[in-house]
């Protein structure tokens, strides 16, 4: 019976370390490059262009505190509390001198806004994008707050960025930028293992994440042995941790899984059971996107319609992910993709209006709004992004049935990880690595005991031996996304509320008993 077990269990294993091959050659494939970099930063530039609409729609700050006044007045939670728990605790806002490659001098803005401080380090991603301003750092910075909350992690939220275009600079430029917005950080007090962690956003990588922690290293790591915990996301021979680059986009997909298996929301979005057969329509084709479009893609799921910036295509058939990747990349658009059966450049955003059963954005703030919801044709919007839907917008949608999944629920799977990889940088050896043999001769032993003797020979022998690093992140953030997105919509059935509101209610609710515990007038 135990060998029959231990059998399946090396089966098991089997398949995943096939699919972790699969999983390292697509992510050589997205390796770094300026070019992505360049692309996404293009994206940037011209989403003002395509959304002229949207300017009428309240700002990204606003759009999250009507959404958090909405659920506030459901929590029972006295007034003066929310006020506290609603506020942004600390914000930065500093310009910094480039010297161009040219000679020229230019002047960058730079913001980190800090949310809530109940825990430290505060953590939340570093964006590089030339629409980036304060209240775009709050808005981020407090939904980081809940995310983590929801995600049961024991840091507040943060989050920042440089107010730039990074196609518009070249690598050494951005090493520059990088590495003076790591000092001033840090002689601002805000960057730190202990007190404020930075992750990657949009227009942020392992490269940029590699530059600030060599930063804050060279400056502090003679003192703070725990140095390398400044910043998640880099690479991983830099201190990162494997599968922070698929991170979210698997949480995307963990968290989907289970709800496309919860009877009670299939019945409420009037979908069947599973990924197996649905269509999806993902807006931003970047790490988020991708990574979801390709775990989706790889159980069975159909990516009917992609829409980039600045071009969108459709298949009723689906598209082949990595493929359409690679013409992507090359390209720089989606245009003239040949296993396309429609496309456009003209208005790439109204191809998220293609039916389809679950809408990914995974782009940018407000891409769903009062504008355009009530032409959409999904059953579910499960938010990749932080923001893509507005408050009037999710009104919208709410009236025609359509279910949303709320971004600091799904996408809470990227900085799971990334506090996979502090834990990491804390412990300062690799998950797994202690207890791998341990596990291997008690495995022998346990067989032993029962007279079976495992031949040293057997091609099965490495896979006797415990988890490594790549197993326990993906099986610690599968754990966590479909425990939290399992709790969020039971809470939400229970208590008659909207998906987001059910977040939000039972996030605030435990921020007011965390205050109110640790005493908020000392
Ligand atoms: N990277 C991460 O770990 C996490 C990211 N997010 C959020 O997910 C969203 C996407 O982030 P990433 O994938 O990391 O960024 P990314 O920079 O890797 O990719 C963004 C993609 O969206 C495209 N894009 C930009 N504007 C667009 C528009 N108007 N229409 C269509 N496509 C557009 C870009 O060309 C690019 O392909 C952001 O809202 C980010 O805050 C949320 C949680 C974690
Ligand atoms: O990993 C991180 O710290 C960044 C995550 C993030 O920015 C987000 O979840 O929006």
């Amino acid at each position: 019976m135990l060998l029959r077990r231990l059998q399946t269990q090396l089966c098991k294993t089997q398949n995943l370390l096939n699919k972790q091959q699969q999983l390292a050659n697509a992510s050589n494939f997205y390796r770094f490059s300026l070019r992505s970099i360049i692309q996404s930063s293009q994206a940037n530039f011209s989403s003002a262009v395509v959304a002229q609409d949207v300017k009428q729609e309240p700002r990204f700050l606003e759009q999250v505190e009507l959404f958090f006044n909405r659920a506030a007045s459901k929590t029972g939670v006295p007034e003066d509390y929310l006020e506290q728990i609603k506020a942004c605790d600390t914000v930065v806002r500093f310009t910094i001198p480039l010297v161009r490659d040219n000679g020229t001098v230019e002047n960058i803005t730079c913001y980190r806004a800090q949310h809530k401080h109940h825990h430290l380090p505060v953590k939340g991603g570093t964006r590089y994008s030339e629409h980036m301003d304060l209240q775009e750092s709050m808005a981020l910075a407090s939904l980081m707050t809940f995310k983590l909350i929801i995600a049961g992690i024991p840091f507040g939220g943060a989050k920042g960025g440089v107010k730039i275009n990074p196609s518009k600079y070249s690598m050494p430029e951005l090493e520059r930028i990088t590495r003076r917005y790591t000092m001033e950080l840090a002689k601002k007090g805000f960057i730190g293992p202990a007190i404020d962690c930075l992750g990657p956003d949009m227009g942020t990588n392992e490269q940029i994440m590699t530059w600030i922690k060599d930063q804050y290293v060279s400056m502090y790591g003679e003192n703070n042995i725990n140095a390398e915990g400044c910043c998640t996301g880099k690479f991983v021979n830099q201190g990162g941790i494997q599968g922070r680059a698929e991170s979210t986009g698997l949480g995307v997909y963990y968290g989907t899984q289970e709800l496309l298996h919860t009877e009670s929301f299939l019945e409420k979005a009037n979908l069947t059971e599973g990924i197996k057969g649905k269509t999806f329509t993902v807006q931003g084709f970047g790490s988020v996107g991708y990574w979801a479009s390709k775990f989706f893609q790889q159980d069975g799921g159909k990516i009917t319609s992609i829409v980039e910036y600045n071009s969108a295509i459709y298949n009723p058939k689906g598209f082949d992910v990595d493929d359409v990747k690679e013409y992507f990349r090359r390209n720089g658009s989606l245009y003239n993709y040949p296993k396309a059966t429609e496309q456009t450049m003209v208005d790439p955003l109204s191809f998220l209006e293609k039916p389809c059963d679950i809408l990914l954005p995974a782009a940018i703030e407000k891409s769903i709004n009062m504008f355009n919801a009530d032409n959409l044709k999904c059953k579910v919007v499960v938010e990749g992004a932080n923001g893509p839907t507005t408050f009037y917008g999710e009104e919208i949608l709410l009236k025609k049935g359509i279910v949303v999944v709320p971004d600091m629920l799904i996408n809470g799977g990227g900085v799971t990880v990334s506090y996979f990889e502090w834990l990491k940088n804390l412990e300062h050896v690799a998950p797994g690595r202690l207890t791998k043999k341990y596990k291997l001769k008690k495995n022998i032993e346990i067989l032993s005991q029962m007279g079976y003797v495992f031949p040293e020979t057997s091609p099965h022998m490495n896979e006797m031996d415990g988890a490594n690093e790549i197993e326990i992140v993906y099986s610690g953030l599968e754990e966590i996304m479909t425990e939290a997105v399992r709790e969020h919509w039971k809470f939400a059935v229970e208590n008659n509320l909207n998906f987001r509101d059910a977040c939000f209610v039972k996030s605030i609710r435990k921020l007011h008993k965390h205050l109110e515990e640790t005493g908020l007038l000392i």
